[in-house]
């Protein structure tokens, strides 16, 4: 089957390099194979509301270097369990159809999906369905399976990497304990890069419950050793032993409802009254998923992206272009959803933080 027309989305949560990819598949798109393409808007929100808008050569350039996405994103739009609110009650609905409506009528031939786990989950029931579905796979958090690395994560983790460095001046000036939270629900791959980039003496992450006590001997012992200020790094889905994750807030109409953040204030407030050792503590939030990609993942977005398109021409639905080792290549979507890429209890970045001194909560 040749091809002629594409369309694509971004969905799920947003983060540095999204516009990469839509800049090197509507390039490739256009150059190499004189497609049409076509953006959706906000996600599986803009095929279920019938929004799009035609991709031109032209409106890429430039948008390299943006943050976030030009299209918007939703991380609620689920079309197989849709919330719609009546009279402030929630609700879902299966819009499935008016997106299988939408594909057929914009006469598209493909559709790639930039996203994360939650966004392959959809991706594959409708390729399930018989669309023409090919993923790019996007997260700050890393966890998403089946790839050595998504975009996203080198741009946090160089952010977080800055704001440690910055908060280490303050520390050392005034003497204190300083707790940096980082972004990572269950997985603490940005707590364990910045952690080891930033020299972090504690980092903190979901997959090893943290023993509080532990952790206050070990500034306490820094201190007796000479060392006036400490940094603890800990990811947002950390957990003391037996203890359970700190939630800000709801969010009634995603798929996983909570949104975490604030365990850096238990951790302080812990460090403070256990040991009195004066602490200060920094929640970096949506800094990490804001502005500009790095060098590195706006060619990792570039590389994913013409991948796709190359996919999509020769049919190989329901895969997305997956980093190995060095090289780019093509994986079942369902491969990337079997489980969520934790960060393994042996894997050899936890033995370089020992081997720095670093205390990982255990
Ligand atoms: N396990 C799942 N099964 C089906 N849909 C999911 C699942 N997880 C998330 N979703 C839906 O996928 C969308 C994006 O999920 P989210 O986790 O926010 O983004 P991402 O694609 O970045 O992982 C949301 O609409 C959410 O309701
Ligand atoms: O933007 P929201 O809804 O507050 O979501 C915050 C969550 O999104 C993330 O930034 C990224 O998660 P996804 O990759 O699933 O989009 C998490 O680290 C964080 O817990
Ligand atoms: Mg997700």
């Amino acid at each position: 089957m040749q091809i002629k027309k594409i369309g694509i989305l971004s969905a799920g949560g947003d983060c540095p390099g999204i516009n990469a990819v839509i800049h090197a598949v509507v390039k490739k798109a256009i150059l190499d194979h004189n497609l049409e393409v076509i953006g959706f808007l906000d996600g599986f929100q803009g095929m279920v509301e019938k929004r799009w808008r035609k991709l031109e050569y032209n409106d890429v350039s430039g948008i390299m270097p943006l943050g976030g996405t030009i299209l918007g994103t939703s991380n609620k739009a689920n079309p197989f369990r849709y919330p719609v609110w009546e009279n402030k009650e929630l609700h879902f609905e299966d819009r499935s159809e008016q997106v299988i409506e939408t594909y057929q009528e914009t006469g598209i031939d493909a559709l790639i999906c930039i996203g994360g786990d939650g966004t392959f989950h959809i991706a594959q029931r409708f390729f399930e369905k018989g669309l023409n579905v090919i993923g790019v796979p996007k997260t700050i958090d890393n966890d998403l399976n089946g790839t050595d690395l998504t975009f996203g994560f080198d741009s946090a983790v160089s952010v977080a990497t800055e704001a440690i460095d910055r908060i280490h001046t303050t520390a050392q000036s005034h003497h204190r304990a300083m707790v940096i939270e980082v972004m990572g629900r269950y997985a603490g791959w940005i707590a364990l890069e910045s952690g080891i980039a930033g020299g972090g003496d504690v980092i903190l992450i979901p997959e090893i419950p943290f023993d509080m006590e532990g952790v206050c001997r070990f500034l306490q012992k820094r201190i007796a050793a000479g060392k006036r200020f400490s940094i603890v790094v800990v990811a947002e889905g950390a957990r003391p032993k037996g203890g359970d994750y700190v939630i800000q807030k709801k969010v009634v109409e995603s798929h996983d409802q909570i949104r975490l953040g604030g365990i850096s204030y238990l951790v302080g407030q812990e460090i403070e009254a256990r040991t009195g050792i004066e602490t200060r503590v920094v929640i970096l939030g949506h800094l990490q998923r804001g502005g500009s990609p790095t060098a590195f993942d706006r060619i990792l977005a570039t590389r994913f992206g013409a991948e796709a398109v190359k996919l999509a021409v020769q049919g190989k639905f329901g895969y997305f272009p997956a980093l190995i080792g060095q090289e780019i290549q093509p994986m079942p979507i369902k491969e990337a959803i079997a489980s969520l890429k934790t960060v393994p209890l042996d894997h050899p970045l936890l033995d370089v933080a020992r081997s720095m001194g670093t205390y990982l909560g255990d």
